[in-house]
């Protein structure tokens, strides 16, 4: 009898001091925030499927429009959203030591190389890989254009083919060629990596809402096959490479070069990539040092972060670039008149810079990017203590505490009627010469800021402007029956995807230049 009372008393404890408790935090602090639920906090919406996270937290960032931060509760972890651009620029900018870290679902002992400012995407270097996404966005147009008829097809299940091609390919120097062989190694992995459904969903999203659980279930988030897969093709490239002294200009030989201590960098002869690019902060002047030995492990890593960092992002940018292309015949129209004439400039053969000087193609992505920003949100965890200071009337000193989250809710950003005029409205125009001055910053980050940046948004917006432009070049993209226009939400995932797939179809161009 007296056990059970124990126990049962040790469990409202237990509730008491890891469930309770925590929800308390905003309140005893006095900062504004949601009323939260026991154990879900103020998830409960998105988590019964009542709203997508998007638009839920859209809802809420308007509610609290008048604060420049407001407390917000994932499950019992409390975490701040910042609203006020230049609370903004002091803690992901200014600040950036005080707020290093941030939540991901990468396991913590990865050293990734770009803290140490690894020159993997510098102009140059980008260039060499150019080629290889061009032979790779070659060979997935070519597998429609032989087709030689109207193809009807989910996109993004096609660009999460291509993706994979262009990772391999740039990454760790395998040819693959998705589309025709799915069964191909490198793709079955990385589909069984990124496979966030059933009980993976579970580890993906404690991982993401609530590290702390994620860490006392010992929650593991690719399996060991998983690990062991990308840490042999390592080894294998590694040792064919140093075997035949074979030289492809893509990471894998920059992680090889880093690893002999004969890392070459060069300076920055910057094309801009585009109005999305994060080039000001680039570690232009990288001070990558090896000062530890890079073991064939660290190399496994680094490129699986980069195959990781790219993996869904990639599809979902360009899913929704042609969704509004779709939605837009206009822009589409438009587009491939810019496209046309930059074939015709280079006698029909694109080159890097050429892609570069396409004013329209950046715009059209820009302006995807806003309205669709792969993560909707960005994180930054506190590591050293740090104090916000008062302005407004009826705020308090706040002590940001280690440990605890920030948030900047990029969608609900990007969708802000005082920084966007007309925001659900897709208008490649925003970002026009005449116009994109008028964007005030930080109020734009597809890419994320601050020092802890996407490593890959130069490689991203090359690559992303290349295989559209193949595309336009061969095809106009068109509606078919299971199209739905205007794009419904999922509620069923915190991810950015459409409820009814992105199907569309490939209308072969006939009298191409
Ligand atoms: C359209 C495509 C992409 C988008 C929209 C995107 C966006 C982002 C964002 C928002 C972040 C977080 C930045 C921050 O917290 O400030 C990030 C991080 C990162 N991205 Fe990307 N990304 C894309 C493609 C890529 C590609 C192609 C690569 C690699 C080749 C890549 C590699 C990474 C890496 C390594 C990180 C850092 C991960 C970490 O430090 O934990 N991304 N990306």
């Amino acid at each position: 009898m007296w056990i059970v009372i124990i126990l049962v008393f040790l469990f409202f404890l237990l509730v008491y001091y890891k469930f309770y408790l925590p929800l308390q935090y905003w309140r005893d602090r006095q900062i504004p925030h949601l009323t939260p639920s026991l154990i879900i906090g103020n998830l409960g919406p998105v988590i019964r499927r009542k709203e997508t996270f998007n638009a839920y937290l859209q809802k809420i960032c308007g509610k609290f429009k008048n604060f420049r931060y407001f407390g917000f509760y994932q499950f019992s972890q409390p975490c701040l959203i910042l609203l006020d651009r230049e609370l903004i620029k002091q803690i992901f900018v200014k600040h950036f030591e005080n707020f290093t870290d941030h939540y991901d679902v990468l396991p913590k002992d990865i050293d990734t190389f770009w803290k140490r400012g690894f020159p993997a995407f510098t102009s140059k270097k980008m260039k060499a890989m150019f080629q290889l996404v061009t032979e790779c966005s070659e060979r997935f147009v070519d597998y429609f254009v032989k087709q030689n008829t109207i193809i009807a097809l989910d996109i993004m299940d096609a660009f999460t083919k291509f993706n994979n091609d262009v990772i391999a390919s740039c990454t760790f120097g395998i040819h693959c060629d998705s589309l025709i062989n799915e069964n191909n190694e490198f793709y079955r992995m990385g589909k069984e990596a990124f496979d966030f459904s059933g009980l993976k969903s579970i580890k993906f999203f404690g991982n993401a809402f609530s590290p702390t659980l994620s860490r006392l279930f010992r929650v593991k988030m690719f399996s060991t096959r998983i690990s062991n897969f990308f840490l042999r093709i390592t080894k294998e490239t590694i040792s064919y490479r140093k075997q035949t002294g074979l030289y492809r200009p893509d990471v894998m030989h920059l992680l090889i070069e880093a690893q002999k201590g004969r890392l070459t960098y060069d300076d920055d002869d910057l094309v801009v990539s585009g109005y999305s690019g994060i080039d000001d902060f680039y570690p232009i002047k990288p001070n990558f040092s090896n000062k530890t030995p890079i073991t064939d492990e660290d190399i496994a890593s680094q490129a699986f972060v980069f195959f990781f960092g790219s993996y869904d992002t990639m599809s979902s940018a360009l899913s929704h670039t042609v969704y509004e292309l779709v939605a837009n015949m206009d822009v589409q129209v438009k587009l491939r008149t810019e496209i046309n004439y930059t074939l015709n400039q280079c006698n029909g053969k694109i080159t890097y810079e050429s892609i570069f000087k396409m004013k329209y193609l950046d715009m059209v992505i820009s302006e995807s990017l806003r309205l669709w920003p792969p993560p909707a949100i960005l994180n930054r965890v506190c590591v050293k203590p740090f104090v916000i200071e008062p302005i407004l009337p009826n705020e308090k000193s706040l002590l940001v505490e280690p440990g605890t989250e920030i948030i900047i809710p990029v969608y609900a950003s990007h969708r802000n009627p005082k920084y966007f005029t007309n925001p659900d409205k897709f208008d490649p125009d925003r970002f026009s010469d005449e116009n994109k001055d008028t964007i005030k910053s930080f109020t734009y980050f597809p890419f994320g800021i601050g020092p802890r940046f996407c490593i890959g948004n130069r490689f991203a917006l090359m690559t992303m402007k290349i295989i559209i432009y193949k595309l336009l070049a061969h095809f106009e993209i068109i509606p078919v029956k299971q199209t739905v226009i205007p794009l419904e939400q999922s509620k069923n995932t915190i991810m950015l995807r459409s409820k009814h797939g992105y199907w569309f179809g490939l209308k072969p161009i006939q009298d191409k230049l």
